[in-house]
């Protein structure tokens, strides 16, 4: 479950502020997260992950409130309990599909690499439609297919909360619903809450909940 209370946040510079009294995602929900270009739907994604910190408030992800820890420790929590999935995937050229799957396991100690978690990269990568192009390298790959890797990378590390930063926005038809339902159905069948932002009214139907960050946010200026 994630439980942001009381939020007030800004950037430095103090023109734009998001405030959140109350927002809570339960383990069996998937909660879209729209409204309009510059309102604060990434702010709040970097909040609940502890990549920005919010001046006031608590954020909790299973009743450990991320904002009684210190930066290292709140990456090392992402890094083992928060799958994230954004626009831009950020696939490293040089590696196999299934090097990119395990990637967190490569770059971060915290994680440790087992022949489970080999196999899920496998079977994960079947789920999405790549089983045959498990060795090829990202340059190799269409635009779609590059997001079914990024999807399959947040999951590998079965984590505990799913955040999504418009995953399916620059995808076809086809490749937007492999992604959306490998994620969607991670959350469901796991009971682990997802966020996702999109600016896709097309899918919102897909979601149990609708959060429109408009109400929530202020800019100054
Ligand atoms: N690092 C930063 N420093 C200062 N202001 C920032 C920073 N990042 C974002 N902002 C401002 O904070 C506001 C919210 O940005 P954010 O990216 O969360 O919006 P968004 O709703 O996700 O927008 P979009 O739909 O266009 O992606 C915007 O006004 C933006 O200009």
């Amino acid at each position: 479950m994630i439980k942001c209370q009381n939020i007030l946040f800004r950037y430095p510079d103090q023109y734009f502020e998001l405030k959140i009294p109350d927002l809570t995602v339960y383990d069996h929900e998937q909660v879209a997260v729209i409204g309009s270009s510059g309102t604060g739907k990434t702010t709040l994604l970097h909040l609940i992950a502890g990549i920005l910190e919010p001046a006031e408030g608590s954020i909790e992800i299973d009743n450990i409130d991320l904002t009684r820890y210190g930066k290292e420790d709140r990456q090392d929590f992402r890094i083992v309990r928060i799958g994230l999935v954004f626009q831009e995937f950020e696939l490293l050229e040089y590696l196999s599909v299934l090097d990119n799957i395990l990637l967190p396991f490569m770059v971060n100690p915290v994680l440790r690499l087992s022949e489970t978690s080999r196999k899920l990269a496998g079977e994960l990568a079947d789920s999405v439609g790549l089983s045959t192009k498990k060795q090829r390298l990202p340059g190799q790959l269409s635009q779609g297919e590059r997001q079914r890797v990024a999807a399959c990378r947040a999951l590998v590390t079965q984590p505990d909360v799913l955040l999504c930063d418009e995953p399916t926005g620059n995808l076809d038809p086809a490749n937007r619903d492999i992604v959306l339902n490998t994620l969607l159905n991670y959350s469901i069948q796991n009971k682990k809450p997802l966020v996702m932002v999109t600016h896709d009214h097309e899918i919102l139907s897909k979601f149990s909940r609708i959060v429109n960050i408009n109400d929530y946010s202020l800019s100054k200026l």
